[in-house]
């Protein structure tokens, strides 16, 4: 997706090898706009697939999921990091190492969000060593629905997660692939328009 790979290069870091900052745009300030843009592209990249709802996590997957979810006119869930007074009974529950923070936490949706008849589009903001798309998938998984494909803003391809999910036969659409970011400099994949081809 061009417009999202120029984002990146004019206004993400690379922060080391490993780690991309991008909180101009995507997880600290918003760029609604770009937002927009990015909902449209997974409306149309998981067009056909009888998506019932969008599963994230909080926080950063939020933002592209609402989007998401209002051109593809299915409701938003987002699993909860926090235990919360209001989120009381008939929870599902999984365990996610954060990448960012370093810990673990133990994620929650409520069971009536999701539902055997659900098909779900998992959203992220991010994929890295896959822990967080892992423990969606357990929660759909614990709920019977359906996995219509994870949609991931942006794939560090040089990290595990995208080989783990597509060797799982899970239909992974990532809208900016970086191959590296080795010297401060950002690297994208070369790569056809459909990603999942393309491990
Ligand atoms: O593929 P993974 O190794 O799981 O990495 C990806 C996850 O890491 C980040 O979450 P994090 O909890 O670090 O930050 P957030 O609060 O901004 O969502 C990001 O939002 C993804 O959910
Ligand atoms: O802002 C972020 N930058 C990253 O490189 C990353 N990897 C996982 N989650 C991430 N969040």
């Amino acid at each position: 997706m061009d417009i999202l790979k120029d984002k990146i290069l004019s206004e993400g870091t690379a922060l080391s090898e490993s780690v991309l900052k991008v909180d101009n745009f995507l997880n600290h300030q918003i760029d609604p706009q770009l937002m927009h843009e990015i909902g449209a592209e997974f409306k149309k990249r998981f067009e056909g697939k009888g998506v019932t709802k969008i599963l994230t996590l909080e926080s950063s997957g939020i933002a592209p999921s609402v989007m998401a979810g209002l051109l593809m006119d299915v409701p938003v869930v987002f699993a909860r990091k926090r235990q919360s007074l209001t989120l009381t009974d008939g929870l599902l529950t999984s365990e996610v190492y954060s990448y960012t923070k370093q810990e673990t936490n133990q994620i929650c949706v409520a069971h009536k969000f999701l539902e055997e008849d659900d098909t779900v589009l998992i959203i992220d903001d991010f994929l890295a060593n896959g822990k967080a798309a892992e423990a969606l998938i357990d929660l759909a998984e614990q709920a019977e629905s359906n996995i219509a494909g994870i949609g991931i803003v942006i794939e560090k391809s040089f990290q595990e997660g995208g080989g783990l999910l597509r060797d799982r036969g899970h239909h992974v659409e990532s809208l900016a692939r970086i191959a590296n970011l080795a010297e401060g400099k950002i690297e994208f994949v070369q790569e056809r328009e459909n990603s999942n081809a393309n491990v």
